[in-house]
Protein backbone atom coordinates (compact mmCIF):
# COMPACT_ATOMS: atom_id res chain seq x y z
CA UNK A 1 0.00 0.00 0.00
CA UNK A 2 1.32 3.29 -0.92
CA UNK A 3 0.36 4.96 2.61
CA UNK A 4 2.99 2.88 4.02
CA UNK A 5 5.39 4.59 2.25
CA UNK A 6 4.67 7.63 5.09
CA UNK A 7 6.71 5.36 7.56
CA UNK A 8 10.05 5.31 5.11
CA UNK A 9 9.43 8.48 3.86
CA UNK A 10 9.35 10.62 7.13
CA UNK A 11 12.29 8.27 8.56
CA UNK A 12 15.02 10.22 7.01
CA UNK A 13 13.65 13.43 8.30
CA UNK A 14 13.02 12.05 11.54
CA UNK A 15 16.48 10.94 11.68
CA UNK A 16 18.08 14.19 11.09
CA UNK A 17 16.56 15.25 14.29
CA UNK A 18 18.83 12.49 16.31
CA UNK A 19 20.43 14.15 19.05
CA UNK A 20 18.67 17.48 18.97
CA UNK A 21 15.93 18.58 22.03
CA UNK A 22 14.21 21.43 20.04
CA UNK A 23 12.34 21.61 16.46
CA UNK A 24 13.23 24.36 14.50
CA UNK A 25 10.67 25.76 12.06
CA UNK A 26 12.64 24.42 9.38
CA UNK A 27 12.97 20.90 10.74
CA UNK A 28 8.95 21.02 11.29
CA UNK A 29 8.28 22.27 7.95
CA UNK A 30 10.52 19.89 5.83
CA UNK A 31 8.89 16.75 8.02
CA UNK A 32 5.37 18.59 6.94
CA UNK A 33 6.12 18.67 3.33
CA UNK A 34 7.43 15.02 3.66
CA UNK A 35 3.66 14.02 4.89
CA UNK A 36 2.02 16.44 2.40
CA UNK A 37 4.30 14.52 -0.42
CA UNK A 38 3.50 11.05 0.95
CA UNK A 39 -0.44 11.69 1.53
CA UNK A 40 -0.91 13.24 -2.03
CA UNK A 41 0.99 10.23 -3.51
CA UNK A 42 -1.52 7.99 -1.63
CA UNK A 43 -4.49 9.86 -3.14
CA UNK A 44 -5.43 11.72 0.20
CA UNK A 45 -7.66 14.68 -0.48
CA UNK A 46 -5.86 17.97 -1.09
CA UNK A 47 -7.80 19.97 1.86
CA UNK A 48 -7.48 16.95 3.80
CA UNK A 49 -3.90 16.46 3.36
CA UNK A 50 -4.04 20.85 4.39
CA UNK A 51 -6.00 20.29 7.50
CA UNK A 52 -3.70 17.75 8.55
CA UNK A 53 -0.52 19.85 7.97
CA UNK A 54 -1.65 23.20 9.60
CA UNK A 55 -2.58 21.27 12.91
CA UNK A 56 0.76 19.53 12.83
CA UNK A 57 3.22 22.63 12.31
CA UNK A 58 0.88 24.73 14.75
CA UNK A 59 1.33 21.93 17.32
CA UNK A 60 4.68 21.00 16.88
CA UNK A 61 5.75 25.02 17.09
CA UNK A 62 3.59 25.97 19.88
CA UNK A 63 3.49 23.07 21.88
CA UNK A 64 6.39 22.30 24.90
CA UNK A 65 7.62 19.22 24.96
CA UNK A 66 7.33 17.49 28.37
CA UNK A 67 10.42 16.98 29.97
CA UNK A 68 13.00 15.02 28.72
CA UNK A 69 11.15 14.16 25.59
CA UNK A 70 13.56 14.38 22.73
CA UNK A 71 12.72 16.59 19.41
CA UNK A 72 12.02 13.54 17.56
CA UNK A 73 9.45 11.95 20.13
CA UNK A 74 7.75 14.94 20.13
CA UNK A 75 6.65 15.67 16.44
CA UNK A 76 6.39 11.80 15.99
CA UNK A 77 3.65 11.84 19.00
CA UNK A 78 1.96 14.92 17.43
CA UNK A 79 1.99 13.11 13.45
CA UNK A 80 0.53 9.81 15.39
CA UNK A 81 -2.00 11.88 17.24
CA UNK A 82 -3.21 13.76 13.97
CA UNK A 83 -3.33 11.05 11.84
CA UNK A 84 -5.25 8.97 14.24
CA UNK A 85 -7.91 11.82 14.55
CA UNK A 86 -7.88 12.18 10.37
CA UNK A 87 -8.90 8.11 9.81
CA UNK A 88 -10.91 8.53 12.95
CA UNK A 89 -12.66 6.00 15.49
CA UNK A 90 -13.34 2.84 14.47
CA UNK A 91 -17.16 1.75 14.10
CA UNK A 92 -18.66 0.38 17.07
CA UNK A 93 -19.43 -3.32 16.20
CA UNK A 94 -21.18 -4.87 19.13
CA UNK A 95 -20.47 -9.00 19.69
CA UNK A 96 -24.49 -9.64 20.09
CA UNK A 97 -26.81 -10.78 17.00
CA UNK A 98 -27.67 -8.47 14.43
CA UNK A 99 -27.91 -7.84 10.58
CA UNK A 100 -25.14 -6.24 8.78
CA UNK A 101 -25.88 -5.72 4.80
CA UNK A 102 -22.89 -5.00 2.84
CA UNK A 103 -22.47 -2.57 -0.27
CA UNK A 104 -20.34 -1.12 -2.98
CA UNK A 105 -19.25 -0.81 -6.54
CA UNK A 106 -18.45 -3.83 -8.73
CA UNK A 107 -15.51 -5.69 -7.71
CA UNK A 108 -15.22 -4.12 -4.49
CA UNK A 109 -14.41 -6.66 -2.60
CA UNK A 110 -18.48 -7.39 -0.75
CA UNK A 111 -18.67 -11.24 -1.43
CA UNK A 112 -15.02 -11.77 0.01
CA UNK A 113 -15.98 -9.67 2.69
CA UNK A 114 -18.66 -10.57 3.46
CA UNK A 115 -17.59 -14.80 4.35
CA UNK A 116 -14.11 -13.15 6.10
CA UNK A 117 -16.49 -11.27 8.25
CA UNK A 118 -18.79 -14.24 9.29
CA UNK A 119 -15.82 -16.18 9.86
CA UNK A 120 -14.48 -13.37 12.04
CA UNK A 121 -18.13 -13.37 14.39
CA UNK A 122 -18.04 -16.65 14.34
CA UNK A 123 -14.39 -16.64 16.13
CA UNK A 124 -15.42 -14.57 18.75
CA UNK A 125 -18.22 -16.98 19.66
CA UNK A 126 -21.25 -15.88 17.63
CA UNK A 127 -23.16 -17.78 15.06
CA UNK A 128 -23.10 -16.01 11.53
CA UNK A 129 -24.74 -16.90 8.03
CA UNK A 130 -24.03 -15.02 5.07
CA UNK A 131 -27.21 -14.41 2.90
CA UNK A 132 -25.97 -13.87 -1.01
CA UNK A 133 -28.63 -11.96 -2.86
CA UNK A 134 -25.95 -10.57 -5.84
CA UNK A 135 -28.12 -12.09 -8.96
CA UNK A 136 -26.59 -10.20 -11.11
CA UNK A 137 -22.73 -11.95 -11.03
CA UNK A 138 -22.62 -15.21 -12.72
CA UNK A 139 -19.97 -16.55 -9.95
CA UNK A 140 -21.05 -14.60 -7.10
CA UNK A 141 -23.33 -17.45 -5.74
CA UNK A 142 -20.23 -20.13 -6.09
CA UNK A 143 -17.98 -18.02 -4.83
CA UNK A 144 -19.76 -17.14 -2.07
CA UNK A 145 -20.88 -20.33 -0.91
CA UNK A 146 -16.81 -21.66 -0.89
CA UNK A 147 -16.14 -19.25 0.84
CA UNK A 148 -18.80 -19.64 3.25
CA UNK A 149 -17.81 -23.79 3.47
CA UNK A 150 -13.63 -22.56 3.96
CA UNK A 151 -14.70 -20.19 7.00
CA UNK A 152 -16.94 -22.83 8.39
CA UNK A 153 -20.27 -20.86 8.28
CA UNK A 154 -23.68 -20.75 7.44
CA UNK A 155 -24.70 -19.91 3.96
CA UNK A 156 -27.82 -18.86 2.09
CA UNK A 157 -27.92 -18.28 -1.43
CA UNK A 158 -30.46 -19.69 -4.52
CA UNK A 159 -28.77 -19.56 -7.63
CA UNK A 160 -32.40 -19.86 -9.50
CA UNK A 161 -34.21 -17.14 -8.30
CA UNK A 162 -33.65 -14.26 -10.00
CA UNK A 163 -35.49 -11.65 -7.42
CA UNK A 164 -32.56 -10.57 -4.84
CA UNK A 165 -35.21 -9.62 -2.56
CA UNK A 166 -36.95 -12.61 -2.77
CA UNK A 167 -33.73 -14.22 -1.24
CA UNK A 168 -33.08 -11.58 1.43
CA UNK A 169 -36.53 -12.25 2.57
CA UNK A 170 -36.17 -16.36 2.12
CA UNK A 171 -32.64 -16.07 3.61
CA UNK A 172 -33.33 -14.02 7.09
CA UNK A 173 -35.87 -16.86 7.44
CA UNK A 174 -34.20 -19.89 6.44
CA UNK A 175 -31.34 -19.01 8.70
CA UNK A 176 -33.81 -17.84 11.60
CA UNK A 177 -31.26 -19.30 14.06
CA UNK A 178 -27.92 -17.25 12.93
CA UNK A 179 -26.94 -14.65 15.41
CA UNK A 180 -25.76 -12.51 12.59
CA UNK A 181 -27.07 -12.16 9.75
CA UNK A 182 -24.51 -10.65 6.96
CA UNK A 183 -26.51 -9.55 3.86
CA UNK A 184 -23.84 -9.71 0.33
CA UNK A 185 -25.54 -7.42 -2.29
CA UNK A 186 -24.83 -6.89 -6.05
CA UNK A 187 -22.17 -4.12 -7.14
CA UNK A 188 -23.71 -1.16 -7.61
CA UNK A 189 -23.01 2.11 -8.89
CA UNK A 190 -24.43 4.50 -6.84
CA UNK A 191 -25.62 6.47 -9.35
CA UNK A 192 -27.88 3.99 -11.14
CA UNK A 193 -31.59 4.94 -9.51
CA UNK A 194 -33.14 1.61 -10.51
CA UNK A 195 -29.97 -0.45 -8.75
CA UNK A 196 -30.28 1.80 -5.89
CA UNK A 197 -34.41 1.50 -5.61
CA UNK A 198 -33.18 -2.23 -5.42
CA UNK A 199 -30.79 -2.26 -2.58
CA UNK A 200 -33.50 -0.11 -0.92
CA UNK A 201 -35.89 -2.58 -1.33
CA UNK A 202 -33.58 -5.09 0.13
CA UNK A 203 -32.51 -2.75 3.28
CA UNK A 204 -36.35 -3.09 3.88
CA UNK A 205 -36.58 -6.85 4.15
CA UNK A 206 -33.46 -7.37 5.90
CA UNK A 207 -34.41 -4.43 7.88
CA UNK A 208 -29.92 -4.13 9.29
CA UNK A 209 -28.59 -2.59 12.03
CA UNK A 210 -25.64 -1.37 10.33
CA UNK A 211 -24.68 -0.92 6.61
CA UNK A 212 -21.28 -0.89 5.59
CA UNK A 213 -19.90 0.30 2.60
CA UNK A 214 -16.85 -1.75 0.86
CA UNK A 215 -14.26 0.17 -0.93
CA UNK A 216 -11.53 -0.89 -2.59
CA UNK A 217 -8.39 0.41 -1.49
CA UNK A 218 -7.54 1.35 -5.18
CA UNK A 219 -10.19 3.53 -5.36
CA UNK A 220 -9.21 7.60 -5.78
CA UNK A 221 -11.25 10.72 -5.35
CA UNK A 222 -14.28 9.01 -6.78
CA UNK A 223 -15.02 7.53 -4.07
CA UNK A 224 -16.17 10.76 -1.59
CA UNK A 225 -19.15 10.91 -4.62
CA UNK A 226 -20.02 7.03 -4.38
CA UNK A 227 -20.03 7.55 -0.27
CA UNK A 228 -22.16 10.50 -0.17
CA UNK A 229 -24.90 8.70 -2.57
CA UNK A 230 -24.51 5.07 -0.95
CA UNK A 231 -25.22 7.33 2.35
CA UNK A 232 -28.21 9.30 1.20
CA UNK A 233 -30.24 6.11 0.03
CA UNK A 234 -29.51 3.55 2.59
CA UNK A 235 -27.26 5.58 5.32
CA UNK A 236 -23.72 4.04 5.57
CA UNK A 237 -22.60 3.44 9.53
CA UNK A 238 -19.39 2.27 8.62
CA UNK A 239 -16.52 1.39 5.90
CA UNK A 240 -14.56 -1.56 4.96
CA UNK A 241 -11.23 -0.79 3.07
CA UNK A 242 -9.95 -4.05 1.08
CA UNK A 243 -7.26 -5.08 -0.90
CA UNK A 244 -4.67 -3.43 1.84
CA UNK A 245 -2.43 -6.12 1.07
CA UNK A 246 -1.65 -4.96 -2.55
CA UNK A 247 0.07 -1.79 -4.25
CA UNK A 248 -3.29 0.08 -3.70
CA UNK A 249 -2.87 3.58 -2.39
CA UNK A 250 -5.38 3.72 0.33
CA UNK A 251 -6.14 7.57 0.25
CA UNK A 252 -9.60 7.60 -1.56
CA UNK A 253 -11.17 5.56 0.78
CA UNK A 254 -9.82 7.72 4.03
CA UNK A 255 -11.35 10.56 1.89
CA UNK A 256 -14.26 9.05 1.56
CA UNK A 257 -14.62 7.78 5.28
CA UNK A 258 -13.36 11.05 6.47
CA UNK A 259 -16.07 13.05 3.99
CA UNK A 260 -19.06 10.84 4.97
CA UNK A 261 -18.63 11.01 8.85
CA UNK A 262 -18.36 7.59 9.20
CA UNK A 263 -15.92 5.14 10.37
CA UNK A 264 -13.67 2.23 9.30
CA UNK A 265 -14.65 -1.04 10.50
CA UNK A 266 -12.63 -3.47 8.83
CA UNK A 267 -9.66 -3.98 6.97
CA UNK A 268 -9.31 -6.40 4.17
CA UNK A 269 -5.73 -7.54 3.87
CA UNK A 270 -6.00 -10.91 1.34
CA UNK A 271 -7.82 -13.20 -0.57
CA UNK A 272 -8.80 -16.01 2.20
CA UNK A 273 -11.20 -15.52 4.42
CA UNK A 274 -9.04 -15.19 7.75
CA UNK A 275 -7.03 -11.76 5.83
CA UNK A 276 -9.43 -9.63 8.05
CA UNK A 277 -8.78 -7.24 10.81
CA UNK A 278 -10.81 -5.21 12.80
CA UNK A 279 -9.79 -1.68 12.48
CA UNK A 280 -7.77 -0.23 15.30
CA UNK A 281 -6.92 3.55 14.23
CA UNK A 282 -3.88 3.36 16.79
CA UNK A 283 -2.17 0.29 15.49
CA UNK A 284 -3.07 0.97 11.78
CA UNK A 285 -1.30 4.38 12.64
CA UNK A 286 1.03 2.57 14.44
CA UNK A 287 2.15 0.34 11.38
CA UNK A 288 1.78 3.16 8.98
CA UNK A 289 4.76 5.26 10.62
CA UNK A 290 6.74 2.18 11.23
CA UNK A 291 6.03 1.65 15.17
CA UNK A 292 4.91 -2.06 14.84
CA UNK A 293 1.40 -2.87 16.12
CA UNK A 294 1.85 -5.31 19.11
CA UNK A 295 -1.75 -5.93 19.72
CA UNK A 296 -2.38 -7.21 16.43
CA UNK A 297 0.46 -9.29 16.23
CA UNK A 298 -0.64 -11.19 19.61
CA UNK A 299 -4.00 -11.53 18.13
CA UNK A 300 -2.83 -13.21 15.64
CA UNK A 301 -0.28 -15.49 16.96
CA UNK A 302 -3.31 -16.54 20.29
CA UNK A 303 -4.96 -17.19 16.96
CA UNK A 304 -2.84 -19.61 15.00
CA UNK A 305 -1.52 -21.08 18.07
CA UNK A 306 -4.80 -22.05 19.35
CA UNK A 307 -6.19 -23.19 15.89
CA UNK A 308 -3.06 -25.43 15.43
CA UNK A 309 -3.33 -26.67 19.24
CA UNK A 310 -7.20 -27.63 17.80
CA UNK A 311 -5.81 -29.79 15.42
CA UNK A 312 -3.65 -31.81 17.19
CA UNK A 313 -4.83 -32.53 20.91
CA UNK A 314 -2.18 -33.73 22.35
CA UNK A 315 0.12 -30.59 21.43
CA UNK A 316 0.74 -28.50 23.79
CA UNK A 317 3.77 -25.56 22.62
CA UNK A 318 4.53 -25.32 26.53
CA UNK A 319 6.12 -28.49 26.59
CA UNK A 320 9.05 -27.57 23.69
CA UNK A 321 10.10 -25.08 26.90
CA UNK A 322 10.33 -27.97 29.11
CA UNK A 323 12.17 -31.11 26.76
CA UNK A 324 12.74 -31.66 23.29
CA UNK A 325 12.52 -29.97 20.16
CA UNK A 326 11.54 -32.28 17.35
CA UNK A 327 10.80 -31.70 13.57
CA UNK A 328 7.57 -32.29 14.11
CA UNK A 329 7.77 -29.52 16.28
CA UNK A 330 8.61 -27.58 13.50
CA UNK A 331 6.73 -28.43 11.50
CA UNK A 332 3.83 -27.17 13.61
CA UNK A 333 5.26 -24.25 14.01
CA UNK A 334 5.67 -23.77 10.93
CA UNK A 335 1.56 -24.34 10.38
CA UNK A 336 0.78 -22.16 12.80
CA UNK A 337 3.08 -19.05 11.46
CA UNK A 338 1.38 -19.45 7.63
CA UNK A 339 -2.13 -19.31 9.27
CA UNK A 340 -0.46 -15.85 11.00
CA UNK A 341 -0.48 -14.78 7.13
CA UNK A 342 2.01 -13.27 4.73
CA UNK A 343 5.60 -12.68 6.53
CA UNK A 344 5.72 -9.27 5.24
CA UNK A 345 2.68 -8.65 7.06
CA UNK A 346 3.48 -10.22 10.21
CA UNK A 347 7.20 -8.26 10.06
CA UNK A 348 5.39 -5.02 10.00
CA UNK A 349 3.35 -5.07 13.51
CA UNK A 350 6.68 -6.03 15.05
CA UNK A 351 8.26 -2.69 16.21
CA UNK A 352 11.82 -2.30 15.20
CA UNK A 353 11.23 -4.73 12.35
CA UNK A 354 8.22 -2.81 10.95
CA UNK A 355 9.71 0.33 8.56
CA UNK A 356 13.73 0.67 9.69
CA UNK A 357 15.01 -2.87 9.15
CA UNK A 358 12.56 -4.29 6.49
CA UNK A 359 13.51 -1.61 4.59
CA UNK A 360 17.31 -2.94 4.27
CA UNK A 361 16.25 -6.18 3.48
CA UNK A 362 16.27 -6.43 -0.20
CA UNK A 363 12.75 -6.77 -1.82
CA UNK A 364 12.36 -10.46 -2.25
CA UNK A 365 13.65 -11.36 1.34
CA UNK A 366 10.54 -12.48 2.04
CA UNK A 367 9.71 -14.63 -0.72
CA UNK A 368 12.81 -16.43 -0.45
CA UNK A 369 11.58 -17.29 2.96
CA UNK A 370 8.21 -17.75 2.81
CA UNK A 371 9.41 -19.96 -0.50
CA UNK A 372 11.81 -21.84 1.85
CA UNK A 373 9.50 -22.82 4.71
CA UNK A 374 7.27 -24.37 1.66
CA UNK A 375 10.36 -26.45 0.75
CA UNK A 376 11.18 -27.68 4.14
CA UNK A 377 7.54 -28.72 4.19
CA UNK A 378 7.63 -30.98 1.28
CA UNK A 379 10.63 -32.09 2.66
CA UNK A 380 9.26 -33.15 6.03
CA UNK A 381 6.38 -34.71 4.17
CA UNK A 382 9.06 -37.03 2.86
CA UNK A 383 10.37 -38.11 6.26
CA UNK A 384 9.47 -40.90 8.43
CA UNK A 385 7.92 -40.78 11.84
CA UNK A 386 10.88 -41.66 13.63
CA UNK A 387 13.02 -39.53 11.65
CA UNK A 388 10.85 -36.67 12.82
CA UNK A 389 11.00 -37.73 16.41
CA UNK A 390 14.88 -38.16 16.11
CA UNK A 391 16.29 -35.52 13.48
CA UNK A 392 19.57 -36.53 14.87
CA UNK A 393 19.58 -40.31 13.26
CA UNK A 394 19.18 -39.06 9.73
CA UNK A 395 22.20 -39.63 8.03
CA UNK A 396 23.70 -39.24 4.31
CA UNK A 397 21.51 -42.36 3.23
CA UNK A 398 18.54 -41.16 4.56
CA UNK A 399 19.20 -37.58 3.53
CA UNK A 400 19.63 -39.00 -0.17
CA UNK A 401 16.31 -40.95 -0.21
CA UNK A 402 14.22 -38.51 1.54
CA UNK A 403 15.66 -36.35 -1.60
CA UNK A 404 14.74 -38.73 -4.00
CA UNK A 405 11.35 -38.71 -2.46
CA UNK A 406 11.14 -35.13 -1.98
CA UNK A 407 12.53 -34.09 -4.94
CA UNK A 408 14.51 -31.43 -3.18
CA UNK A 409 18.17 -31.42 -3.58
CA UNK A 410 20.26 -32.78 -0.48
CA UNK A 411 21.89 -29.01 0.67
CA UNK A 412 18.19 -28.22 1.19
CA UNK A 413 18.15 -30.82 3.35
CA UNK A 414 20.48 -30.16 5.02
CA UNK A 415 19.93 -26.56 5.71
CA UNK A 416 16.50 -27.95 7.50
CA UNK A 417 18.30 -30.38 10.05
CA UNK A 418 20.80 -27.09 10.36
CA UNK A 419 17.68 -25.05 10.81
CA UNK A 420 16.07 -27.49 13.47
CA UNK A 421 19.43 -27.39 15.61
CA UNK A 422 19.62 -24.17 15.69
CA UNK A 423 15.94 -23.62 16.71
CA UNK A 424 16.81 -26.55 19.28
CA UNK A 425 19.82 -24.36 20.80
CA UNK A 426 17.90 -21.55 20.84
CA UNK A 427 14.79 -22.84 22.79
CA UNK A 428 17.13 -24.91 25.29
CA UNK A 429 18.51 -21.67 25.86
CA UNK A 430 14.89 -20.14 26.54
CA UNK A 431 14.07 -22.81 28.60
CA UNK A 432 17.35 -22.46 31.08
CA UNK A 433 16.06 -18.68 31.69
CA UNK A 434 14.77 -17.84 34.93
CA UNK A 435 11.79 -15.84 35.02
CA UNK A 436 13.79 -12.28 35.58
CA UNK A 437 15.97 -13.05 32.59
CA UNK A 438 12.84 -13.32 30.55
CA UNK A 439 11.12 -10.22 32.23
CA UNK A 440 13.88 -8.42 30.76
CA UNK A 441 13.85 -9.58 27.70
CA UNK A 442 10.27 -8.79 27.02
CA UNK A 443 10.39 -5.65 28.28
CA UNK A 444 13.74 -4.52 25.85
CA UNK A 445 11.79 -5.44 23.23
CA UNK A 446 8.54 -3.72 24.65
CA UNK A 447 11.23 -0.19 25.04
CA UNK A 448 12.24 -0.82 21.23
CA UNK A 449 9.00 -0.59 19.82
CA UNK A 450 7.03 1.34 22.68
CA UNK A 451 3.65 -0.06 23.30
CA UNK A 452 1.58 -3.03 24.11
CA UNK A 453 2.94 -6.47 25.84
CA UNK A 454 4.15 -9.88 23.82
CA UNK A 455 1.21 -11.33 26.40
CA UNK A 456 0.50 -13.99 23.03
CA UNK A 457 4.08 -14.81 21.67
CA UNK A 458 3.30 -18.47 23.96
CA UNK A 459 5.98 -21.12 23.96
CA UNK A 460 6.63 -21.15 20.33
CA UNK A 461 7.43 -17.65 19.55
CA UNK A 462 8.76 -16.70 15.68
CA UNK A 463 11.28 -19.16 15.00
CA UNK A 464 14.68 -17.97 12.94
CA UNK A 465 13.23 -18.53 9.56
CA UNK A 466 15.30 -15.29 8.12
N1 LIG B 1 -5.66 -9.19 -2.50
C1 LIG B 1 -6.91 -9.03 -2.10
N2 LIG B 1 -7.91 -9.37 -2.92
C2 LIG B 1 -9.18 -9.20 -2.49
C3 LIG B 1 -9.48 -8.69 -1.21
N3 LIG B 1 -10.82 -8.63 -1.08
C4 LIG B 1 -11.34 -9.10 -2.25
N4 LIG B 1 -10.34 -9.44 -3.10
C5 LIG B 1 -10.45 -9.96 -4.49
O1 LIG B 1 -11.12 -8.99 -5.28
C6 LIG B 1 -11.92 -9.61 -6.25
C7 LIG B 1 -13.34 -9.08 -6.14
O2 LIG B 1 -13.86 -9.46 -4.89
P1 LIG B 1 -15.40 -9.87 -4.69
O3 LIG B 1 -15.57 -10.23 -3.27
O4 LIG B 1 -15.80 -10.85 -5.73
O5 LIG B 1 -16.07 -8.48 -5.00
P2 LIG B 1 -17.60 -8.09 -5.05
O6 LIG B 1 -17.69 -6.70 -4.54
O7 LIG B 1 -18.46 -9.09 -4.37
O8 LIG B 1 -17.88 -8.12 -6.61
P3 LIG B 1 -19.29 -7.94 -7.40
O9 LIG B 1 -20.21 -8.98 -6.89
O10 LIG B 1 -18.93 -8.10 -8.84
O11 LIG B 1 -19.76 -6.57 -7.11
C8 LIG B 1 -11.81 -11.10 -6.00
O12 LIG B 1 -10.87 -11.64 -6.91
C9 LIG B 1 -11.29 -11.20 -4.57
O13 LIG B 1 -10.51 -12.36 -4.37
C10 LIG B 1 -8.38 -8.32 -0.34
O14 LIG B 1 -8.51 -7.83 0.79
N5 LIG B 1 -7.12 -8.52 -0.85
Amino acid sequence: MVLDDLGSSLRGSLNKLQGKSRLSKEDVEEIVKEIQRSLLQADVEVALVMDLSKSIKKRALEEEPPGGTTARDHILKIVYEEMVELVGDSTEIPLEPQTIMLAGLQGSGKTTTAAKMAWWFSKKGLRPAVIQTDTFRPGAYDQAKQMCERAEVEFYGDPDEEDPVKIAREGMEATDDADVHIVDTAGRHALESDLIDEIEEIEEAVNPELNLLVLDAAIGQGAKKQAQEFDNSIGIGGVVITKLDGTAKGGGALTAVNETGSSISFLGTGETVQDIERFEPNGFISRLLGMGDLKQLSERVERAMAETQAEDEDWNPEDIMKGSFTLKDMKRQMDAMNKMGPLDQIMDMIPGLGGGLMDQLPDDAMDVTQNRMRSFEVIMDSMTESEMENPRSIGASQIRRISQGSGKDEETIRELLEQHKMMERTLKQFGSMGDGDMKRMMKKLENQGGGGGMGGMGGGGLGPFG
